[in-house]
């Protein structure tokens, strides 16, 4: 198969309808097609999940019934020529020929009569149906009315320009490996390579791509010059600031990132944990090619007893697994996989993680509590909670309005990913 609609059409069945994340669909689905269509898949798959509530409402008015059953997969595609027609700078034509074409692939030549007349219709109508969207807040903003009610409540001035910022295309941010390289020098390379990039202060080991790249384009990205690593995400090792020669504990750490980082920062003894092993794999391979090392250890957080030695740690990093509201951009399956009630689980989670490791913590000691959410819930309202429980703990403000009841610094989509960082002292 290689037609690359039918194959869009598939893979968002079996995302939206089977629950499958689109991080392990689309590798499997992007192996289908040549080479050249892996983009267009990529946008189609990621810009039909950006405006599903949409896409699904026009379907509603212009078909008779939806499509169910067997034919499921014929309503996915209806969404994915919408989408050109809609969003996309395809000429009209080859967007409805195209789409048209996929049901060669997908064996219901018969159904091509209907996919071109829903096609058509939505061209005449569109206007329309744009307008009467617009009039439901599901679809005016193509998030969850769940989601769009709690950003509301979290952030009454801001939530508007937080959804959109979520169905915009996330940048690429490059951490520079301090071990080989200055930022200046690593940026040098990147312009002789005619690479175009920014740079913030904010960010010292960050470089902002003009456009998204191959990572084999960039200098010696193989041998471990750099990393790719949302901006946001590069603050954890900074705001931890490991010393050499510390005892340091990653306590929820795979893909790895932050583990190398803090490695490529400071000669450290670092403790990387996760509980799933076949994650754990991906901090062993980043630590190869960043030619760094660390203990990797299978484990649950929430349970040092089963793998801890009985020595302290001087400093503690916790990038609890969390919402990912924060990198909805980046993974826009997220608005549809996850629910109102996984938020109070996994504050529970997190709860258990940050109170059993606490006492793993050396008197004099930080700990970092990271996640990559943007709900209150599992940020400020979870760390105000901890601090109230735990007279040793002691927050480190990261700026002026970081407070024992507003704690922490919350950092929403934009220039970077949404993320929040709180910094904890351990009294003696
Ligand atoms: C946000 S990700 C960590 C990202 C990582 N720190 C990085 O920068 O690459 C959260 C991780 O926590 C792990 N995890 C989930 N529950 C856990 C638990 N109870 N104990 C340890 N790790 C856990 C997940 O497998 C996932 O890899």
């Amino acid at each position: 198969m290689s037609n690359v609609r039918a194959i869009a059409a598939q893979t968002l069945f079996q995302v939206v309808d089977k629950g499958v994340s689109l991080s392990t669909q689309l590798p499997i689905a992007a192996k289908l097609v040549a080479p050249k269509d892996k983009a267009l898949l990529q946008n189609i798959c990621y810009g039909v999940l950006r405006y599903l509530p949409s896409l699904e409402h026009y379907c509603q008015k212009l078909l008779e019934q939806p499509l169910k059953g067997k034919n499921r997969v014929f309503q996915f595609l209806l969404y994915v020529g919408i989408y050109q027609l809609q969003h996309m700078r395809v000429p009209s034509h080859a967007a409805v020929a195209e789409t048209v074409n996929a049901l060669a692939e997908l064996r219901a030549p018969g159904l091509k009569g209907l996919i071109n007349a829903i096609l058509r219709n939505f061209q005449r109508q569109q206007a329309e149906l744009e307008a009467s969207a617009n009039e439901i807040p599901v679809c005016k903003y193509n998030h969850p009315s769940w989601f769009i009610k709690a950003v509301q409540a979290g952030y009454p001035e801001s939530w508007e320009s937080l959804l959109e910022a979520n169905q915009q295309q996330a940048p690429m941010w490059l951490r520079v490996n301090k071990r080989q390289n200055s930022t200046e020098h690593y940026a040098d390379q990147l312009s002789e390579q005619a690479i175009g990039f920014s740079q913030d202060e904010r960010f010292v080991d960050g470089l902002l791509l003009n456009a998204p790249c191959d990572v084999d384009k960039l200098p010696n990205f193989s041998v471990g010059a750099c990393s790719v690593q949302d901006a946001a995400a590069q603050l954890a090792a900074r705001l931890l600031a490991p010393e050499n020669g510390e005892r340091v504990l990653d306590a929820c750490a795979a893909p790895g990132g932050k583990t190398c980082h803090l490695l490529e920062l400071a000669d450290c003894d670092v403790v990387a944990i996760d509980a799933d092993e076949i994650r754990l794999q991906r901090v062993e391979d980043n630590l190869a090619r960043l030619s760094l090392s660390a203990h990797c250890l299978q484990g649950d957080a929430s349970q040092p007893d089963d793998w801890w030695d009985g020595e302290q740690f001087d400093r503690i990093l916790l990038d609890v697994p969390c919402s990912a509201t924060g990198v909805i951009r980046r993974h826009p399956d997220i608005k549809w996989l996850r629910r109102a009630s996984d938020i109070e689980d996994l504050a529970l989670i997190q709860r258990k993680i940050l109170n059993n490791i606490w006492p793993l913590l050396k008197a004099g000691g930080t700990l970092l509590y990271a996640t990559c959410s943007v709900l209150p819930a599992e940020n400020r309202n979870q760390v105000a909670a901890f601090l109230a429980e735990h007279t040793d703990a002691q927050l480190v403000p990261l700026h002026s309005e970081d407070t024992e009841t507003t704690p922490g610094m919350q950092l929403l989509p934009g220039t970077t990913d949404g993320f929040y960082y709180a910094k904890l002292f351990k009294k003696n």
